[in-house]
């Protein structure tokens, strides 16, 4: 039998379970089995094969964002719209069928935003170019997940789907559980909270399901079987930020588009009509969590032409990151630093390393004396 109809299989023992404290277990169990096979959908084909042709995009800039939506919602058209670069748009489903990078380049930083091809329902399991698309929006700092502002709930819901199948999460984070395999003692279970899904017998079931007889686990938040799966599965797993926007706001109603406008993490837009264009570009900068930093060298003004752009899921935002900018082995010389800006309770601050910047700090760093 094929992973697809085993998972199928599942499914389908899944939806004829009752869901009560005594199936919890069994229901746990079914989970992780799930888990397991859609981690093995995912292996790259056996026997080489190589990169998509016309997937291969080099990362390029501070951050990457990827392009993420149906058929005709207008992914080309934004790229067109905020980039240089061209890419074709059409009214016919599938216009795009490869990568297309283009460059944003805001406050100093410089974004890699990649137009995809339209992703439909099945693309997780390998529909139209799903699994090229979903790879690349694996790779992303930000997905865009650009919806028709007509037709919006079912397809983010629909989208959504398809990257929690393959084990993307969106604006989420990871569940904060300690996993660790051991050599003996069996699975110990413990808890810092009082858990309401999860229990010893649950665990240990999952664990066994995995092959793993010892284990030392501590659950810090009330998380689920899912979000325990997740911890097991975590190579498999990518915790990335999306921002959800919604196109072609001129087909709708001015009080549809303030419902959509007020729900979070969304952005409404219109290619065609270039409205909130702007507005969008910032809410990219600020979902990746982008920083800038002008350095200064002593006895000079600070450098105001150039920033550091430090980003919230590289390197983050500490003044190490900084330094690994300027020079790798800048951080191996460093002796201290000195901060104007938001980060600082005086001004000329000294710090260390593990300082956190805000955003326009100016710094000055200083070398050890060889
Ligand atoms: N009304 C309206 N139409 C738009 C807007 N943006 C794009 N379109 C139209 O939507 C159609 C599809 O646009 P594309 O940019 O090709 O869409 P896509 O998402 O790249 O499509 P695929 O590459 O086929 O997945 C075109 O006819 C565009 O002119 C908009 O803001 N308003
Ligand atoms: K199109
Ligand atoms: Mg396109």
């Amino acid at each position: 039998m094929g992973v697809l109809e085993r998972i199928k299989e599942i499914e389908l023992e899944m939806s004829r379970t009752q869901k009560n404290k005594a199936t919890e277990g069994h229901l746990g169990l079914l989970k992780a089995r799930m888990a397991k096979l859609k981690a093995q959908l995912l292996e790259p084909p056996k026997g080489g094969g190589g990169k998509a042709e016309g997937f291969d995009v080099g990362k390029y800039g501070d951050a990457r964002v990827a392009l993420i939506g149906f058929p005709s919602v207008g992914k080309s058209t934004l790229l067109s719209t905020v980039t240089p670069t061209q890419s074709e748009a059409a009214a016919y489903e599938f216009t795009t069928l490869t990568c297309i990078p283009g460059i944003v380049n805001y406050k100093g930083a410089t974004i890699q935003l990649l137009d995809l091809p339209g992703i439909i329902e099945g693309a997780s399991e390998g529909k139209g170019r799903g699994r090229q698309v979903i790879a690349v929006g694996r790779s992303a700092d930000l997905i865009l997940m650009v919806l028709d502002a007509q037709r919006s709930s079912e397809q983010k819901e629909k989208i959504t789907q398809e990257l929690e199948s393959v084990g993307i999460r969106l604006n989420q984070r990871r569940p904060d559980i300690t996993f660790q395999k051991k050599a003996q003692n069996g699975v110990m279970f413990n808890s810092t909270c009082q858990l309401t899904h999860m229990n010893q017998e649950i665990a240990r079931k999952i664990c066994h399901e995995y092959k793993i007889f010892h284990a030392e686990i501590l659950f810090r938040e009330d998380a689920t079987v899912d979000q325990f799966i997740d911890i097991i599965e975590k190579k498999n797993r990518s915790y990335i930020p999306c921002l959800y926007v919604y196109n072609k706001i001129d087909n709708i109603s001015i009080e549809e588009i303030n419902d959509l406008a007020r729900q979070d993490d969304s952005v409404v837009i219109s290619c065609n009509m270039q409205l909130n264009m702007d507005y969008l570009i910032e809410r990219i900068w600020q979902k990746l969590g982008l920083v800038r930093v002008y350095t200064k060298k002593p006895g000079n003004k600070p450098d105001f032409s150039q920033p550091l752009i430090l980003t919230e899921r590289r390197d983050g935002h500490s003044i190490e990151a900084a330094c690994t900018q300027i020079h790798r082995e800048l951080a191996s010389d460093f002796r201290c630093a000195f901060v104007w800006g938001k980060s600082t309770k005086h001004y000329a601050q000294r710090c260390g390393l593990k300082h956190q910047l805000c955003d326009e700090d100016v710094v000055q760093i200083l070398k050890k004396n060889k």
